[in-house]
């Protein structure tokens, strides 16, 4: 049997501009920047539709009927509280690390406890899922309380998803401009096709590993300022540039010294983001709804960025850009933004890892070997 040893000129680093399987979930089509999920428009989800009739969308195919959408918030609901052993586990985690670790350990825990039998079975993985969307927001609000020094908040089952996550996270659901730009972000994070992190998730479950082995590997992927990491960093940099007038100089130096600016940019679309239009639309209404300076300072600052980095790069904002700014502006602290990707990203994550055992191949690209020629192992004295 002879070898495949690809020639250099067929790399494609980043697998750039590789197709690597089908997908019937969701597709990002460049020309028009635009994002359509199952074959809806994201724009038109994410001003109609809950982000439970998204998350039914993207696991069964079909947006719920009003039957189907009681049934399926009440088991979400139901799932929501977190057992003792994983509460006091990650109470233990210590506050030094990133929230993103906590998340990744309690998927990992949440893995360990559940029972390995069903594993790998459609229904076993949908059950599993929607466990997860259940609680993740317990994770992150408890975490995010414990490192303010405050006690978790039990989750409230009256409650919808979004509104349930405010009050566990501050004790208090805010007024409903606040919830739905919230909402909204929800809904715009929740799918984009063969991105790092649902890709991860898709070579894992490759291997035929669990769905939760799949997950922990994702949220790894997502982590990076590449990534996810992106809405936390464009927050950081903002604090740092400061001020609308200190944008152009900040961003001239930053390319001089060949910084990636954060929030910019992205591997498919050149021409911006078909989702933040309605991301920046839906921050501009909490702007003014904050009614405040400082909100409005930030945001002043925000759009002086974003012109000056069109101007001098030609580079457009990626939804991380918006998201981070609408994060602070809900009062979330920073290191907990990418952990709120995670939440909606669960479901786009988990409905890649069904399509992919449904027609599985274990994906092994093939690496070009540059090291040395082949060589005899030195004889020691
Ligand atoms: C939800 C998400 O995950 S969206 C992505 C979030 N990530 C970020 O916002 C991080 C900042 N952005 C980036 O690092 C990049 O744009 C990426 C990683 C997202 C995409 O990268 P790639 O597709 O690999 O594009 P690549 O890095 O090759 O960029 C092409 C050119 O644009 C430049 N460029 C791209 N993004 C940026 C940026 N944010 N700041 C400065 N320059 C940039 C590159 O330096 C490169 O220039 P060159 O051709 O002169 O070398
Ligand atoms: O598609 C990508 O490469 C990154 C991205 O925007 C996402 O995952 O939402």
């Amino acid at each position: 049997m002879t070898t495949a040893t690809p020639a250099q000129t067929d790399i494609r680093r980043g697998l750039a501009g590789v197709v690597a399987d089908t997908t019937e979930i969701s597709t990002v089509i460049q020309e028009t920047n635009s994002l359509t999920y199952r074959g809806y428009p994201v724009q038109d989800l994410a001003a109609r539709c809950s982000f439970e009739e998204v998350a039914h969308l993207l696991w069964h195919g079909e947006l719920p009927d009003a039957d189907q959408l009681g049934a399926f918030r009440a088991r979400e609901r139901a799932l929501r509280p977190l057992d003792r052993t994983t509460a006091e586990l990650l109470a233990r985690l210590p506050e030094t690390c990133h929230p993103m670790d906590v998340l990744r350990t309690a998927v990992s825990f949440f893995g360990a406890e559940d029972p390995a039998e069903d594993d790998g079975t459609p229904a076993a993985n949908l059950r599993k899922s929607l466990g997860l969307l259940a609680k993740l927001p317990t994770v992150v609000a408890a975490d995010h309380r414990r490192r303010r020094g405050l006690t978790p908040i039990q989750p409230d089952a009256s409650l919808g998803y979004a509104e349930n996550f405010f009050h566990m996270c501050f004790g208090r659901v805010p007024e409903p401009e606040v919830v739905r730009c919230f909402e909204i972000s929800l809904v715009l994070y929740a799918e984009h096709s063969f991105n790092a992190s649902t890709f991860t998730a898709r070579v894992v479950t490759s291997t035929l590993s669990d769905l939760y082995s799949a997950v922990t590997a994702a949220i790894g992927a997502l982590k990076g300022p590449l990534h996810g990491g992106a809405n936390e960093a464009v927050m950081h940099m903002l604090g740092e540039i400061g001020t609308p007038e200190r944008a152009e100089a900040w961003l001239d130096e930053a390319l001089a010294a060949q910084r990636k600016i954060m929030g910019f940019g992205h591997r498919v679309y050149k021409h911006g983001d078909s989702r933040v239009p309605i991301m920046q639309e839906a921050t501009d209404r909490l702007v003014a709804h904050a009614d405040a300076p400082e909100a409005a300072r930030l945001a002043a600052l925000h759009t002086a960025l974003r012109d000056a980095m069109a101007v001098r790069k030609g580079i457009h904002p990626n939804l991380d850009y918006p998201a981070g700014l609408a994060y602070h502006l809900m009062g979330f602290d920073i290191p907990t933004f990418t952990p709120l990707f995670v939440m909606s990203r669960i479901t786009g994550w988990t409905a890649h890892i069904t399509e992919q055992l449904a027609h599985n191949a274990l994906i092994r690209p093939l690496g070009a070997y540059t090291g040395p020629g082949q060589r005899t192992v030195p004889t020691r004295p």
